[in-house]
């Protein structure tokens, strides 16, 4: 069992795996170190999970499917499912801690965005099984149809290191709503809010074998995705790995969720609100370092406000702190890995060769002796086929381009392989619905971004997902309907 206390000066937690209700070690005892990407210090260590974890996994929470989780009645199973929530409420602090030590985002986003959200993720769906229904058709007096659901079965959950247990609980709530059994891999690169995590749901009643996690890289998540005994997959991740998860699911033909990549586009027109565009579009800029799927990386305004849009952006981007993930006014905190901070790095070297300017930014932050710091960036001046306008880079990167028409602007907009979301800034309320509904994105946000009701559909087209998350569209993802028709 880990220790799962948080100590004082912030040292981390070893990540075991979580089969049938106990936390084991890999047979083969391999484990790699998870380091603080804030300090670089490690944090602990973590089990790789190989085929035999994976197939254990799998096999008990088959069994799982029947018995007692099968058998609880759905008001029990609701209240269980709350609980978790609950108990998450009980150990914020704790795990907003772990989250901040393992993603190097800010311990205020943490607590107010990351810990809160994954509550809200078991209260919500705790609330929404018990009134979920299905289709009923009388047809003439020939016969009466009526669909009845049942759990997909065994789910693999794949998940990122961005929103590592905000993203995780958004599938594993519905899927325990709807009465499946799951095997979880989260992102290698942040394995401790899910390490705990199944303590919790341990302690709120959830049957042993019901939920299991296998720690480890790819080839762990690859082994869960080609399983025969897998029922279906929901992944969040990077475009490229969905489309191996697909390969790799194929032979066994399992249903598939997928929250994929995106290269988002903000688009302001003339007449908005430009203080409160301002404002909201920092956020959607720089919020969690630029790592968040939503992240709006292609900023389009229109010419008569351009340059007094730049210019008001990049004087509140110099206002920004970019620091330790614990002080309680750094805005920016660490990328997420050394990976990854090379990544990012590296796209400001090609924004450089494509020709654009860095209006603030363009570089490593400086002032830190440890860690992976990316000062907040604004470019402009590159052309629409720049590599940094068409590639996700899901960093503190934006890109500011003018218009001058609505077809101009939507051209541009939707000249890209992703489609996940956008948001879209104007008075003008008839130009606003007509310019939402030629955006080939998943989610549009009129005057805002990121605002969220878990009922809506939520998800990506093009090569940003497959399928939608939230209220019945997990449901589902989650469930099986098998229609009975009765002749009368
Ligand atoms: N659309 C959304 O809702 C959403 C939300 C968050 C993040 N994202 C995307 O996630 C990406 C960042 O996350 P990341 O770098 O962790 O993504 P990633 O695809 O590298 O990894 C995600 C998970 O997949 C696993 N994995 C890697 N290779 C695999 C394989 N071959 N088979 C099965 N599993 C495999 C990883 O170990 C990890 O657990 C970005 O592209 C971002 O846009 C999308
Ligand atoms: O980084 C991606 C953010 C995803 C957000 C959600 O899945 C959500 O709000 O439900």
């Amino acid at each position: 069992m880990p220790s799962t206390e948080v100590k004082k000066d912030r040292v981390g937690i070893d990540c075991v795996h979580y089969i049938n209700g106990e936390y084991v070690h890999s047979k083969s005892g391999e484990t790699f170190e998870n380091p603080n990407p804030a300090t670089e210090e490690i944090l602990g260590t973590v089990a790789v999970g190989g085929k035999e974890e994976v197939d254990e996994a799998v096999s008990v929470a088959r069994k799982a499917l029947k018995g007692e989780w099968a058998d609880m009645p759905s008001r029990k199973r609701s209240n269980v499912i709350r609980k978790i929530g609950d108990l998450i409420l009980e150990r914020h602090e704790e795990l907003a801690t772990l989250e901040s030590l393992d993603t190097g985002k800010p311990l205020w986003l943490s607590k107010s965005v990351d810990i809160d959200r994954a509550a809200n993720n078991f209260h919500f769906f705790a609330d929404y099984l018990t009134t979920v229904g299905t289709e009923t058709y009388q047809q003439d007096d020939k016969a009466i149809h009526y669909a009845v659901r049942k759990p997909t079965g065994v789910v693999g959950l794949i998940n990122p290191w961005n929103l590592p247990l905000f993203l995780l609980t958004w599938k594993l709530a519905p899927a325990l709503a709807a009465g499946n059994t799951v095997v979880m891999k989260p992102s290698e690169v942040t394995p401790m809010t899910a390490t705990v995590l199944t303590e919790i749901c341990k302690e709120a009643g959830v049957p042993d074998g019901v939920v299991n996690t296998v720690h480890g890289f790819g080839e762990t998540g690859a082994a869960i995705s080609s399983h025969e005994d897998v029922d279906g997959i929901a992944f969040t991740g990077e475009t490229v790995t969905g489309t191996a998860i697909m390969k790799a699911a194929a032979p066994t033909l399992k249903k598939l969720s997928f929250e994929l990549g995106g290269k988002n586009p903000n688009i302001i027109f003339a007449d908005a609100d430009l203080d409160d565009t301002i404002e909201t579009t920092i956020k959607s800029s720089f919020i969690n370092q630029g790592e968040v799927c939503l992240c709006g990386s292609r900023i389009y305004v229109e010419r008569p406000i351009y340059d007094e849009f730049v210019e008001r952006l990049t004087a509140k981007t110099k206002e920004m702190k970019v620091g330790d993930p614990f002080e309680a006014d750094t805005n920016v905190g660490a990328m997420v890995s050394e990976e990854h901070y090379n990544k990012v790095l590296s796209y400001l070297d090609i924004a450089k060769e494509e020709g654009g300017t860095f209006e603030i930014g363009g570089k490593a932050a400086e002032g830190f002796d440890k860690g992976y710091y990316i000062e907040p960036t604004i470019i402009t001046g590159l052309g629409k086929d720049s590599r940094c306008v068409q590639e996700e880079i899901f960093g503190p990167v934006v890109n500011i381009v003018p218009f001058d028409t609505e077809e101009e602007v939507l051209e541009q907009v939707n000249d890209t392989h992703y489609g996940l979301s956008a948001s879209l800034w104007t008075t003008d309320f008839k130009r606003a619905h007509r310019v939402a509904g030629k955006i080939e994105t998943g989610m549009v946000w009129i005057n805002t971004w990121f605002l969220r009701d878990l009922r809506t559909p939520f998800g990506g087209t093009k090569h940003s997902g497959i399928g939608r998350e939230g209220g019945m569209h997990s449901f589902e993802f989650y469930s099986e309907l098998t229609n009975i028709t009765i002749k009368l």
